[in-house]
């Protein structure tokens, strides 16, 4: 068995010190669950991303970013299939203890990947464990409804903090028919229904994908923990984005949902592209770069 990642203490001062998405210098204390129900009591939008790695971990928990997310989208990200599904716990376990070693204060929430978790609950548990003990994650996201209630309640009370993910589950992608809107019509109750029963299991967040607005209004309202949302509309609890997709950095087409808030693929291609021209040209390396 892998050692326990050895992460950072947690500090002595409260979590919101300057607000939840405030940039601070100063510690603070670690980002726990309780904290995110309170933030939703007190009607205080919270942001989470994605990180897959130690520099996109530490720069996000910096910045505020209260819970960090190492989703199965790595699959995309950072190994390049086209689809979530051949990721393994395997190939996750080092992204989650990269960035659980570098978040100070953020929670950090694991994705159970396909496969880890559906044949069983006592498969879903092992796969958990492993995403806790080995990776040193805080919580674990798995994606489902009514059917994953009596896993929910067993890794809660195991110790395993659980985030739901309900609407487009990109795992399903192949049952659901493609990359499609969830919950529409009569489909809406069953959303809610799915929503209420992860609730009742002791999930302590609900990700809501590809959802009417409308939908992931009222089940924002029926729920007591938070919903974080995803192509879910402004009513949510929360909002999370895939971090290469908010920044400009996945060179592919973004899903409508996403908003740029920078051009990283320009910049670091420009980049590239001024060092392969100065290496070419002999400009680099220039005389302050060499040692004699
Ligand atoms: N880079 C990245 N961003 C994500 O948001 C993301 C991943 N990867 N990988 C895992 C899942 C898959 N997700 C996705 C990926 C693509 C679309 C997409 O292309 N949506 C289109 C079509 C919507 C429709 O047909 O109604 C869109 O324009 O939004 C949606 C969700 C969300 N997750
Ligand atoms: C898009 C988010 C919610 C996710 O599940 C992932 O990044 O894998
Ligand atoms: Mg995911």
């Amino acid at each position: 068995m892998t050692a326990v990642p050895n992460a950072p203490q947690a500090e002595e001062t409260a979590p919101y010190a300057g607000g939840a998405s405030a940039p601070s210098a100063a510690p603070r204390k670690r980002v726990r669950v309780h904290h995110l129900r309170e933030l939703k009591e007190r009607g205080e939008p919270w942001p989470m991303l994605t990180a897959y790695d130690t520099f996109s971990a530490k720069i996000f928990d910096d910045a505020g970013i209260p819970v960090l997310l190492v989703g199965d989208s790595a699959a995309n990200t950072v190994y390049g299939y086209d689809s979530t599904v051949p990721v393994t716990v395997d190939e996750l376990v080092p992204l989650v203890r990269a960035v659980s070693r570098s978040a100070r204060r953020a929670l950090v929430v694991a994705d159970l990947p396909f496969g880890s978790y559906e044949v069983s609950t006592e498969q879903g548990m092992l796969s958990a464990i492993r995403l806790m003990k080995e990776g040193g994650a805080h919580a674990v996201k798995l994606e489902g409804g009514r059917r994953y209630a009596p896993l929910v309640e067993a890794l809660v009370a195991a110790g395993t903090p659980v985030m739901g993910h309900l609407g487009f589950t990109p795992q399903s992608e192949h049952v659901l028919g493609g990359y499609r809107v969830q919950g529409r019509g009569a489909a809406a109750d069953e959303l809610v229904e799915d929503a209420l029963a992860l609730e009742a299991a002791g999930a302590f967040a609900v990700v809501l994908e590809m959802v009417p607005a409308e939908t992931a209004k009222r089940i924002t309202a029926e729920l007591r923990v938070p919903t974080v949302g995803i192509g879910a509309g402004p009513d949510c609890d929360a909002q999370v984005l895939v971090w290469q997709d908010m920044a400009g950095l996945n060179p592919g087409r973004a899903p409508r949902f996403v908003k740029r808030y920078a051009d990283l693929a320009g910049v670091l291609g420009a980049a590239a592209a001024q060092f392969g021209a100065e290496v070419r040209s002999g400009v680099f390396p220039g005389p302050e770069h060499v040692f004699h």
